[in-house]
């Protein structure tokens, strides 16, 4: 797992750790990866035209040393400097290997137009405006300069990370810089991987400064293929098809018969033993129909509870399914259960109106929200509200709820409470289509049923449901029904990496 650490906490190990080594070694060591990673931006450093973008703090101090070691290689380097203050040092070291600097800080116009000038020509731009330092906003010159450098044709890499954004949630209020590459010092930092921040910070390539020893527990992982294939429940040779899990599956009605068949299909695709689905008659035939493998049972509308399968492992209930009494009464049944349950779609709204149902339960719970089921679980909060703060809304939730939340989106994210966060890398926004949770559901479910535990369910089924719609039509659009069959190789394709 890639881990990431709050500001407050890379500031103690930076403390920890500076206490121990020379001054100016932990600078240093950063603007020596920076500059090797920005000479092999380039395709000659040898004339190459470098222009630093250099605010107030010590992410301006490295982008001056990186600029100095490229300056010494005979790249022509420019400083734009932004800031109230510049790290001084840095500046003189710079001007000593033949740099040079220009200030946009007051109001000459000329200043201005000569930096945007050099922004535009450059073969190289080095955001070093704002580090884990920055507060809110970009404000002027800084957010100018963000833009021109969005608008250059020239590749941009983020010193430490793109300016604006917020380290340690990912927000963006404004401005903010685009990078291609962003070079992290130490341990990443949450706002890296979860959007809009992580849209900002393209390829991040990892820098070790020596912090890791000084480093607690983090705030955010981000899963690798190896970390899903080491968590993936492998049957044994001896395993039946009830050691393998059998999943019960409450999804799709009359009405939406599709739910039924998409929520099924990500199960069975995701490894499950067996599927037990029960539902109305016509949602029963449609499921036999796509897959005569599940044992299916018709509820009886009068009495649903009567025919709920029994001898399940796990249970997901919820997708396509509705909101009428009788959905209630089924909701109640199967969180009363000491199963591992999965609570999506339908079954959200419902729980959004009787918390307690949740919170009483003691068994593990997993509930899959997109963010406007979210924002009917956090009561008063907005939608455009948690897309914005999708870390901190998560792990609000999993508090207020006492259980897993997986929260489905640009960026989605993984929250239990005293357990680290954890963002999906894989997410695409070819996910963004009718039904494509109905298969997470599903294939999240057949995890819990081969003895995951929700965080680990949940971390695989969205890793590999990113994945399979990828692999699916080799990153042209697709339907849900496309992802089912794309899962299988999902699967063999996090397996070979592991
Ligand atoms: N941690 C580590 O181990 C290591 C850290 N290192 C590096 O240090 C960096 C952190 O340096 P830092 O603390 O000096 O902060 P940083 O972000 O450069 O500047 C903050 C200043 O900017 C300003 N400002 C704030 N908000 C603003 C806004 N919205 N819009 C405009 N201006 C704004 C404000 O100053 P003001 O201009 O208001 O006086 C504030 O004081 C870190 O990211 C990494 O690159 C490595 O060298 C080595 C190892
Ligand atoms: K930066």
């Amino acid at each position: 797992m890639r881990q990431a650490h709050t500001v407050d906490t890379v500031r103690a190990a930076e403390n920890r750790l500076m206490a121990r080594l020379p001054d100016g070694a932990l600078m240093r060591r950063a603007a020596g990866a920076l500059a090797t990673v920005c000479s092999r931006m380039l395709p000659r450093v040898y004339g190459a035209r470098v222009v630093l973008l250099v605010g107030s703090g010590d992410n301006g101090g490295d982008a001056l040393y990186a600029g100095t070691n490229l300056a010494r290689r005979g790249a022509s380097v420019r400083a734009v400097l932004a800031g109230s203050r510049v790290h001084e040092a840095g500046l003189a070291a710079l001007r000593g290997a033949g740099g040079r600097a220009l200030s946009v800080r007051g109001e000459e116009e000329q200043a201005r137009a000569d930096a945007e000038a050099e922004i535009a020509a450059a073969d190289l731009i080095v955001d070093g405006l704002l580090g884990i330092g920055g507060r809110g906003g970009l404000r002027a010159p800084h957010s100018a300069l963000a833009a021109c450098a969005e608008g250059a044709s020239a590749p941009v890499v983020a010193v430490d990370l793109p300016s604006g954004i917020d380290a340690d949630t990912g927000a963006v209020e404004g401005a903010a810089v685009r990078a291609d590459v962003t070079v992290t010092f130490g341990t990443h930092k949450p706002g890296l991987f979860v959007d809009p921040g992580a849209e900002r910070a393209g390829v991040v390539e990892f820098a070790d400064i020596g912090l890791g020893p000084e480093l607690p527990f983090a705030r955010l992982e981000v899963p690798q293929a190896a970390d899903i294939a080491a968590l993936l429940p492998s049957p044994g040779r001896e395993a039946d098809k009830y050691r393998r899990g059998v999943l019960g599956v409450a999804a799709g009605s009359q009405r939406y018969r599709g739910a039924a068949v998409l929520t099924v299909g990500g199960a069975l695709r995701g490894g499950v033993g067996m599927v037990r689905y029960a539902g109305h008659a016509d949602a029963v035939t449609e499921v036999l129909h796509h897959w005569p493998e599940t044992v299916a049972s018709e509820l009886d509308p009068v009495d649903p509870l009567a025919a709920l399968p029994g001898r399940v492992a796990a249970w997901v209930i919820g997708p396509g399914r509705g909101l009428h009494p009788m959905s209630v009464l089924e909701l109640e049944a199967v969180l009363d259960t000491a199963l591992p349950v999965l609570v999506d779609a339908d079954a959200l709204t419902l729980v959004a109106r009787s918390p307690d149902l949740v919170r009483a339960r003691t068994a593990p719970t997993l509930l899959t929200p997109h963010a406007g089921e979210m924002s009917r679980l956090l009561r008063g909060t907005d939608r455009a509200a948690i897309e914005a703060g999708r870390l901190e809304h998560a792990t609000r939730a999993a508090e207020e709820y006492g259980c897993t939340v997986l929260l489905k989106g640009s960026t989605t994210v993984v929250a239990e409470p005293g357990r680290p966060a954890v963002a999906n890398p894989t997410g695409t926004s070819l996910l963004a289509t009718a039904g494509s949770g109905d298969v997470l559901a599903g294939l999240t479910g057949a995890l819990l049923s081969g003895g995951l535990a929700p965080r680990e369910a949940a971390v695989c089924g969205a890793y590999l449901h990113g994945l399979a719609a990828r692999l699916a039509h080799d990153g042209a659009p697709i339907s849900a029904s496309d992802l089912v069959p794309a899962i299988p190789e999902a699967i063999g394709t996090v397996l070979a990496a592991g």
